[in-house]
């Protein structure tokens, strides 16, 4: 590997593709992948961590996400990730010091309602439980009369059916609190997080749906309950995985919606990552907002958990700033001079852009940067179309190897991981022969360009498509904590390096991980790696 300026270098991210155990859940190895079999025994290769400390976060077992995958690979080094920087600033008190907290609170001081919305479970990847009651717990103490939630079922990073039990904890700390004079906490409306609000590609339905749910307290599905809502569309569809349940109203006895939004009330966004959070966030914030008809918008006062989109400062008021990447790898490249791309489809695009970036979603040089984005199909449950944009993609990413113009691109492919969230198994496996055959249509343009690939996913998914309950097997559609494959592509391959392999006596910051990718990436283009990031894998007698 001499200099390649002008010899493309690629980080290909094959999401959600990890390496399982090889038995009945695994749809990586079920699937037919000659590409990746060859190309992993005949080029270096190691396996990376992705999850928990490897990557910033919390607890040892937290899964990875896209988020933070992204983060760690741009940043080359493990910082703390959102979540873990919310629990710190909780557990130091403050968390409730910020002037947006507090501005909330000043708000709903003499009697409005204080509306909490985001995603009701421990899953860690888009918020988190504790963050509800911390919220909960705060607003008691400090005598806000009136609280509502509005829960997004999920479903999709943790247990496919278990919107109940977090459902249950609020209740509990709900009918703490009302039996105190003049309090009055309970939810206000829920969902299925994959039918409303939490969405990714600009399909306003779903956001106009749960628009109308929480602010007006208008839907046909009404109910006593949260619990009752859940039984209800159980008992029709048994199966039913949570991210899938349709919206609905908690009402009272005579039907009226218990929590409406009205002047003066408050709103926080629980969620702490920003792609599922952005768009609700506009309909909240924007004046010159045409997503949809917003009705009669009352006068409110918005705050998110952290900030969803650095480029417009949304929301305006964010309880956490954001987690800050001084030198993201993008940044540092340009620097150098090195002509850049992004490529992926919809559903993974802030991935490969904002999440990558540490922050910033449009180029910060358009001379020297493209980021191209694919349109993911809409309408469509991926499981029915698990090939996703996975042709277009190579072909387009074979153009931008032969233009002869780039240095850099970093490629995702978002079917391991989109179609591992369905939790269904015969589609996975298409998901991952469609990824294999692009991949294998890149490496053939790297191999005429002479040039390099890290080959590689941000954390597991398709190779875990069951898990073990009390009784058997039930699907599996949220992430996992295995290893991933790391393959070193270089069309000038001579044997005479090879990557470091995870060693058990390893500290977590020397374990090959997704924090060691962007110094390796430096020493594949024949550069110095700057001082400051984790070691490049790379390892020579
Ligand atoms: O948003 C999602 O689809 C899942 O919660 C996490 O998936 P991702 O981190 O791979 O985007
Ligand atoms: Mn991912
Ligand atoms: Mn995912």
């Amino acid at each position: 590997m001499t200099n390649t300026v002008n010899k493309p270098v690629l980080l290909i991210v094959m999401d959600g593709w990890g390496i399982g155990s090889g038995g009945h859940e695994d749809a990586i190895a079920q699937a037919n992948t000659p590409v990746f079999d060859r190309l992993w025994s005949g080029y270096a290769h190691t396996r990376l961590f992705t999850h928990g400390p490897y990557v910033g976060l919390p607890a040892a077992k937290d899964m990875g996400g896209s988020e933070v995958g992204h983060l760690t690979m741009g940043a080359g080094m493990i910082l703390d990730q959102g979540p873990t920087r919310i629990n710190k600033a909780i557990a130091d008190n403050s968390f409730f010091a910020s002037s947006a907290l507090q501005q909330v609170m000043e708000v709903v001081a003499n009697g409005t309602t204080l509306h909490l919305v985001g995603l009701l479970s421990d899953g860690n990847i888009h918020s988190h439980l504790n963050h509800f009651k911390t919220l909960i717990e705060y607003a008691f103490e400090q005598g806000v009369k009136r609280l509502r939630v509005h829960a997004l079922l999920d479903g999709r990073d943790v247990g496919i059916q278990t919107a109940q039990k977090y459902v249950c904890e609020l209740e509990e700390d709900f009918a703490y609190i009302n039996g105190n004079e003049g309090f009055d906490y309970g939810f206000a409306s829920g969902g299925g997080r994959e039918r409303i609000i939490m969405d990714r590609d600009y399909d306003w339905s779903k956001v106009e749906q749960g628009w109308n749910m929480m602010v007006h307290g208008q839907c046909e599905q009404r109910f006593p309950s949260m619990l009752a809502a859940i039984n209800h569309f159980r008992e029709r569809q048994p199966d039913i995985v949570d991210q899938d349940l349709p919206g609905f109203v908690i009402v009272d006895q005579d039907n009226q919606a218990l929590g409406k939004m009205t002047d003066g009330d408050a709103v926080v966004m629980v969620n702490f990552r920003g792609d599922r959070a952005v768009e609700i966030t506009e309909a909240f914030e924007l004046d010159d907002f045409d997503g949809f008809d917003r009705g009669d918008k009352p006068d409110l006062t918005y705050a998110g958990m952290m900030v969803y989109d650095e480029d417009r400062n949304l929301p305006k008021l964010q309880l956490m700033g954001p987690t800050k990447v001084d030198n993201p790898f993008g940044k540092r490249i340009l620097e150098l001079g090195i002509k850049q791309f992004r490529l992926t489809e919809t559903q993974k695009y802030p991935h490969v852009t904002f999440f990558f970036n540490g922050g910033y979603r449009q180029p910060l040089d358009e001379s020297m940067e493209d980021y191209i984005l694919i349109p993911s199909d809409k309408g469509v449950s991926f499981s029915d179309a698990p090939q996703m944009k996975a042709a277009e993609i190579a072909g387009k990413a074979v153009e931008l190897i032969e233009s002869g113009e780039y240095g850099f691109g970093l490629i995702n492919f978002a079917n391991a991981d989109m179609v591992g969230h369905c939790g269904n198994m015969a589609s996975a496996i298409e998901a991952v022969e469609a990824v294999d055959k692009a991949v294998g249509q890149i490496v053939e343009a790297l191999e005429q360009a002479g040039g390099a690939a890290l080959i590689t996913a941000d954390h597991g998914n398709a190779e875990e498509m069951l898990v073990a309950t009390k009784t058997g097997h039930e699907p599996s559609t949220k992430h996992s904590v295995n290893p991933v494959p790391c393959i070193l592509f270089d069309a000038a391959y001579d044997g005479s390096y090879q990557l470091r392999q995870p060693d058990a006596a390893d500290a977590a910051l020397a374990v090959p991980g997704l924090s060691h990718l962007a110094a390796t990436l430096f020493e594949m283009m024949g550069y110095a790696v700057p001082d400051d990031l984790n070691p490049s894998l790379i390892e020579r007698p």
